[in-house]
């Protein structure tokens, strides 16, 4: 019997998911510190890394993770694991978006783990991101909310701040319906703004704002895109 249709699509797009991560681990040479990102594109790079390792393969080579859930994923398939603190600049890190516009600017944060992407982001010499052509779209915003990451400390107040940039602002959940708490114990606010014009002058806006931890738009910090879609895999650079 051939799968539903739904199913099919849903198959397609973890291959492609995979394809996109496999290719990026293609970039990792023997000694270097990675960073590990978060979600079911980056689970794929670490996957593939294991496997490197099973075949005796990049034995020597160590990760940062950007989250408890991929620092436990990394440590059940034997991958060793170090700090920032002990490497405060990697090698490279390689990640997935949840939007990516033709600029190579991006939406994070689908995982809540936004706040330690970033930083692991910014601490790397280059940045892969690693997606499936479903995350492509011709300006940030249009398919996905941008996550706003705060303090639980005043926490109405940010989100009536967010309004006030005439966002739909809507508090994350977790399972259980209570609140949806980060790694680093704060509240995420996922944030429609529709189609951005200018994601610089947002993202300046919340940078300004006292109780805003770290947003979701990552801009200008991508140095590779790996895409995989129905026609193969793609690699783009910026400009
Ligand atoms: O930013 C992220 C987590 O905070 C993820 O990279 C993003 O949500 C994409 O996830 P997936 O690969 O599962 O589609």
């Amino acid at each position: 019997m051939s799968p539903s249709p739904e199913k099919g699509a849903a198959n397609d797009i973890d291959r492609h998911k995979r394809e996109a991560a496999e290719r990026a681990v293609e970039s990792i040479q023997p000694g270097m510190v990675v960073g590990l990102g978060t979600g079911s594109t980056a689970a794929f790079v670490v996957h593939r890394l294991a496997a490197l390792r099973g075949e005796g393969k990049l034995l020597d080579v160590k990760g940062v993770p950007t989250s408890r859930r991929t620092a436990v994923l990394a440590e059940s398939l034997g991958i060793p694991l170090t700090t920032l603190e002990a490497h405060p600049v990697l090698d490279v890190c390689i990640d997935g978006a949840d939007e990516v516009d033709p600029e190579l600017r991006l939406i994070k944060g689908g995982g809540g783990a936004l706040l330690r992407e970033k930083i692991v982001a910014q601490a790397s010499r280059r940045v892969i991101i690693v997606v499936d052509e479903g995350k492509l779209s011709p300006r940030l915003g249009t398919r996905w909310a941008v996550p706003v990451e705060v303090l639980p400390f005043g926490w109405r107040s940010q989100a009536l701040y967010l309004e006030g940039l005439g966002a739909r602002v809507t508090q994350r959940l977790g399972p259980e319906g209570s609140p949806f708490v980060t790694d680093q114990g704060h509240f995420i606010l996922d944030c429609a703004w529709g189609a951005l014009e200018h994601p610089e002058a947002l993202a300046a806006r919340l940078q300004a704002r006292a109780g805003i931890v770290e947003h979701g738009l990552f801009l200008g910090l991508t140095s590779e895109l790996i895409v995989a879609g129905s026609r193969g895999v793609e690699v783009r650079r910026p400009g």
